[in-house]
């Protein structure tokens, strides 16, 4: 499975650093959202993993503190150190929720503060560098510091123009800056620039990120005015009523862009403690992310509630992932149904797209396009009647429109037709999606059986998940109580897939055994027709546990002999033994096989094929194409009276014995098939006669 993304980066400690955190800020926080959560045990939620497979892009090491101010530049940084810290469900859900966002000037400019640069352009660089450190470990008093170092600068208007022209806003934009706060502005998110400098210098800036003049908070510069030309002309301080001329600037500007606006979620993006302060005080910011991409300090680093090094780390992090499914009979449309409700609604914090799109085989509905009657309808009257599919799904009869755009597809066609579908997608779809197989069935091939999860992660190179249990699709569709497991090979993707599929009535564990999982979902088809039978030739609920007791050993059996690290456990589980039972008692294989016996026992035998077009009206049986699979394997291997009820079974839907031998399938090993030989009749017509099968007595 060349494409399984590697296991989730434990981050064991991220929770005991918030909470250490939270004690070290100083002022109250602000009263209107909650903010660090108590100290959390390790037993408590772990930190949220980064988004499945998008793994973060790669974080540079952390720095080793550095002496004096504690900052260091990135890239001197301590290779032996960890991770930068990840952030938590709380911290990401207000990310994602944020209606304004807030970048302090710095974080947007590769070179650190542009008063500096200026000052180097104005040839007094030095000499503002030793002021700029001062202030920015707390050692000189903010205001003071501004006034120093514009005093050294002592530019004029023109000298600005030229500043601008040597050093345009293209040159040093720190990268990813620009495309983050466009996908921002897109999701209806505020952007402001906050900056302890000077608004001359930053709105060149904000002009080229695409934020309003109106949405930066900066100090004002005071010139002196020439009264014959009413053109400014030298520099005589700042003006300071601004807040950012202060101390606590930050969270002032804040507080004053929250004044008057509806803002619930305000995020602080900075590298300064200057910027650091803004979550610290009532009234200021909700969350604050650290940003380390241009200057790390270990302090800030420490405060932060998420810390980043790079701005794809954040747009990564806003994406919403689209959503496909493959296939629309009945539980596929009863698992869309659920899939959509889940995909839709306003919660800025749902990480998939509203619109959820469904490959429908295409067929004629009364006359009309069945992908037609479905996005009218919002229904599929033909498979699932009755239940709403939701007005975000589309149905689309192209299967690789459908899938092209998809971070997430499902799979759930009846497991015959699932290599043709693999084969067209290959190729076709995003390299970096994620499946999940909701199909129970099995391939069988020469050099051994393939499962559909492990088809798709074969043909299509990505991961698959499958989705297994208890999950009869009208009673789905009715919203009645029901469980199933992902079994998964990766964690995060099985947790993200979890969100897609759980509701109030559909509860969904995880499980680290997707072969199990998906051996049980196949092979209790079997054992479902075997149950079939038991009904159709009259016998009790005794007669049934032993067919069903006998068909969870062998399914055990057979699915550990395939795949020896299938877990006994899994067999207790949703997709085990609680689909077994569901589907011998309401199943569609049960069901035909009931018909089956009984037509046989009547005089009046149908084939199965035929039983399921009258019965099923288009649906598909996988039990006895399973059957036939699994005995390949079975004669292959020279194990058929190893797994004597599989056999049994298998004889039965074969026409080589009767329904009512199955309640002798621990006789198998003694009965002999029946046998067929052609004769000629008195019309000189050949026609085939079966002697009956026979138990053999030695
Ligand atoms: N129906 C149920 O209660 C449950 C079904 N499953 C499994 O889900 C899988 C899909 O079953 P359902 O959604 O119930 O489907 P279904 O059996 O209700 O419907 C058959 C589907 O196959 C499509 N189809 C027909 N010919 C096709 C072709 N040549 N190529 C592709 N598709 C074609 C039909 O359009 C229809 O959508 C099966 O493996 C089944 O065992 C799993 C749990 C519950
Ligand atoms: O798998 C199922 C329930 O979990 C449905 O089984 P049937 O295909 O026999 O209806």
């Amino acid at each position: 499975m060349a494409a399984l993304r590697a296991p989730s980066r434990t981050i064991p400690a991220a929770a005991a650093p918030f909470a250490a955190r939270a004690a070290r800020r100083p002022i109250a926080p602000s009263p209107r959202l909650p903010r660090a959560p108590a100290a959390a045990s390790p037993s408590a939620a772990p930190a949220r993993p980064a988004p499945p497979w998008r793994r973060p892009a790669p974080q540079p090491p952390r720095a080793a503190p550095t002496a004096g101010g504690g900052a260091s530049v990135t890239g001197a940084r301590d290779e032996s150190a960890g991770p930068a810290l990840e952030p938590t469900e709380r911290v990401l859900k207000l990310w994602r929720s944020a209606n304004a966002v807030c970048f302090d000037v710095d974080c947007t400019l590769t070179v650190n503060d542009s008063l500096d640069l200026l000052a180097e352009f104005m040839g007094v660089g030095g000499e503002v560098a030793a002021v700029t450190s001062r202030a920015m470990d707390g050692s000189m008093n903010l205001e003071a510091a501004l006034e120093e170092r514009l005093r050294i600068i002592d530019c004029t208007p023109k000298d600005i123009k030229a500043f601008i022209k040597a050093h345009p806003p293209e040159s040093r934009l720190v990268p990813g800056a620009k495309a983050l706060i466009a996908a921002l502005q897109a999701r209806g998110v505020a952007v402001y620039l906050v900056s302890g400098g000077f608004r001359e210098m930053t709105l060149p800036i904000a002009r080229y990120l695409g934020v309003p003049p109106d949405n930066v908070y900066a100090n004002r510069m005071n010139w002196q005015w020439d009264d014959d030309t009413g053109e400014p002309t030298r520099l005589v301080g700042f003006d300071n009523s601004e807040p950012t001329a202060h101390n606590q600037g930050k969270p002032q500007a804040i507080a004053r862009i929250r004044r008057g606006r509806p803002y619930n979620t305000i995020v602080m993006i900075g590298d300064g403690i200057t910027d650091l302060e803004a979550v610290q005080v009532s009234g200021g910011a909700d969350l604050f992310v650290g940003f380390g991409g241009v200057v790390r300090r270990p302090a800030v680093e420490a405060g932060a509630d998420w810390y980043v090094f790079d701005y794809k780390v954040l747009l990564d992090s806003l994406k919403r992932y689209k959503v496909a499914m493959v296939g629309s009979g009945a539980w596929a449309c009863a698992a869309a149904h659920m899939v959509a409700q889940n995909c839709a609604g306003d919660d800025p914090a749902d990480e998939f797209a509203d619109e959820v799109r469904m490959w429908v085989y295409e067929e004629d509905c009364e006359g009309r396009k069945l992908t037609d009657v479905i996005n009218e309808a919002h229904e599929n009257p033909k498979y699932l009647p009755g239940v709403s599919l939701g007005p975000n799904l589309v149905a689309d009869p192209e299967l690789l429109s459908t899938v092209a755009d998809a971070d997430v597809i499902i799979f759930c066609a009846p497991h015959q037709f699932m290599r043709g579908i693999c084969k067209q997608l290959i190729g076709k779809i995003k390299p970096d999606a994620v499946a999940v197989s909701l199909t129970k069935g099995m391939r069988v091939r020469r050099e051994g059986p393939q499962l559909i999860s492990e088809m798709v992660s074969k043909y299509l190179g990505i991961d698959c998940s499958v989705l297994m249990g208890a999950n009869i699709a009208t009673a789905i569709g009715r919203e009645e109580l029901s469980e199933a497991v992902i079994g998964y090979s990766v964690r995060d993707n099985a947790l993200l897939l979890r969100k897609l599929f759980q509701t109030r009535y559909f509860r969904v564990s995880l499980l680290a055994d997707v072969a199990g999982a998906e051996m049980c979902g196949t092979l209790k088809n079997i054992v479902a027709l075997a149950a079939g039978f038991i009904d159709g030739v009259g016998l009790g609920p005794n007669s049934k546990a032993t067919v069903m007791r006998q068909g969870l050993m062998e399914m055990r059996a057979f699915a550990k002999a395939l795949y020896p690290n299938v877990r006994d456990e899994t067999f207790f589980e949703p997709c085990g033994v609680a689909d077994l039972i569901a589907t011998c008692y309401g199943g569609r294989n049960r069901l035909v096989a009931e018909e089956f016996a009984r037509g046989m026992l009547d005089g009046r035998p149908r084939s199965f094929e035929a039983l399921e077009a009258d019965l099923l009206k288009g649906q598909k049986l996988q039990g006895v194409l399973t059957s036939n699979e699994v005995q390949e394997i079975l004669v292959a291997r020279g194990w058929e009276t190893d797994y004597p009820l599989f056999t049994t079974v298998n004889r039965i839907v074969t026409g080589r014995n009767p329904p009512t031998d199955i309640t002798n399938f621990m006789e198998v090993g003694k009965i002999a098939e029946a046998t067929e030989t052609v004769e000629v009749d008195e019309n000189g017509v050949p026609v085939r006669r079966r002697s009956p099968p026979v138990l053999l007595t030695t």
